[in-house]
């Protein structure tokens, strides 16, 4: 099957609004958490007029990744922005923007990760102050609510605003979710073995994972985890290494559930119950089928693999123009065990719905693709 790559280069589309509307608005953010000088400042803005009115640049760093880039930049420099691939443009353009800021040179900003003031932020104000005091409620539901209720909060975790969506209802508060539900996940769950769940967001994302990793392994789905989180800071929010001991920290020093739960996560790792893994590749610009063999290899392993978010979507079926009724399970990435995204739909790539469905969300009139106000549970079946 095939359909051609979004792209950046029509002029109001998603993708070109990204770069030329969203991409100005993070960078002055960025310059107004961290007091960067003028040259930081200068080759940021010169990040922006390359990408959205110039040629693919090389890389001028010196950082250790130049190896691996040489495989996912070859055919590149040299092209004009707009001609390249959405999923390629953007992770290009936050590899130059961690150099633009100094991550990989000698000097004071080496290393310094510049979207950890927004994530420190997210992670520390009082929606998620709320939404982890929410979880106080868990205990007290019965086995089935209270796995729908972990697994929504996991979906919709990803959505901006970070909210956890908790219910009481066991059929799942699935408003908002045009595919799949909890029960749908939880099916996918047989003997206890490996399940790996690749990472999304920092912040009260990563707090929702957590709580669904000490679900599975609390009830015996899962006899152990591994997280891949990215092994630097990406796309702002992206979880990194640091990320989890923060978020980790953060819950082990609240009171209820939230510590509770903070408390079995530290166990576990401390246990080689749950591992952490930091793979190059999910920095990359590449679709999840062009995987490297170690990471494949890894895949392999697990019993299940749970993607989050919308990027690693667009990464596991593809970042194509396909019509929303192809079949997931025809363009996911296939592994030996069953692969399931849980995804809040930020950006127009969507796959596995009935005919039906799209076209009463179409007469909505709403951005349903991309507004961040539907999600979806979607996976390939157990063999
Ligand atoms: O954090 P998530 O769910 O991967 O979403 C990131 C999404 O945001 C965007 O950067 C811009 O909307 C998308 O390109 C990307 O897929």
């Amino acid at each position: 099957m095939d359909a051609s790559e979004i792209g950046i280069g029509e002029v109001g589309s998603f993708g070109w609004r990204v770069f030329h509307e969203r991409h100005p608005v993070m960078i002055e953010r960025l310059c107004a958490a961290t007091p960067f000088g003028p040259d930081v400042r200068e080759a940021l803005s010169a990040l922006l007029r390359e990408s959205t009115g110039g040629v693919v640049e090389p890389l001028e760093d010196d950082a250790p990744d130049h190896g691996v880039w040489a495989g996912w930049i070859a055919g590149q420099v040299g092209r004009p922005w707009a001609e390249t691939s959405f999923l390629w443009a953007e992770s290009y353009f936050f590899r130059k923007l961690l150099a633009a800021t100094g991550f990989f040179a000698p000097g004071p900003w080496r290393g310094v990760d510049p979207f950890a003031p927004m994530k420190r932020a997210e992670l520390h104000n009082a929606a998620t102050a709320e939404t982890l005091k929410a979880l106080d409620e868990l205990p007290h539901l019965g086995d089935a609510d209270r796995d729908a209720a972990v697994v929504q909060a996991a979906v919709w975790g990803n959505q901006a605003d970070l909210a956890f969506q908790l219910s009481t209802d066991a059929s799942g508060a699935t408003s908002g979710l045009v595919a799949g539900s909890p029960e749908e996940f939880w099916s996918l769950f047989g003997e206890p073995g490996v399940v790996h769940l690749v990472a999304d967001n920092s912040a009260g994302e990563l707090a929702a994972d957590l709580v669904l990793i000490d679900r599975l392994l609390t009830t015996g789905r899962a006899d152990r985890v591994v997280l891949h989180v990215k092994p630097g800071p990406y796309y702002v929010s992206d979880a990194t290494p640091t990320d989890v001991l923060e978020v980790l920290h953060h819950l082990r020093d609240l009171p209820g559930e939230a510590g509770a739960v903070g408390e079995r996560v530290q166990n576990a790792l401390r246990e080689g119950r749950i591992g952490v893994r930091a793979h190059p590749f999910f920095c990359g610009p590449k679709e999840f089928g062009a995987m490297p063999e170690d990471l494949r290899a890894e895949l392999a392993s697990a019993a299940v693999t749970i993607f989050k978010g919308d990027l690693n979507y667009r990464r596991l079926v593809g970042d194509r123009h396909w019509q929303p009724t192809t079949a997931f399970d025809d363009v996911a990435v296939r592994l030996p065990g069953p692969v399931v995204s849980l995804r809040v739909l930020k950006s127009e790539v969507v796959v596995g719905l009935p005919a039906d469905v799209v076209a009463s969300l179409d007469a909505s009139g709403e951005a349903w693709r991309t507004q961040g106000s539907h999600a979806l549970i979607q996976s390939t079946p157990v063999t």
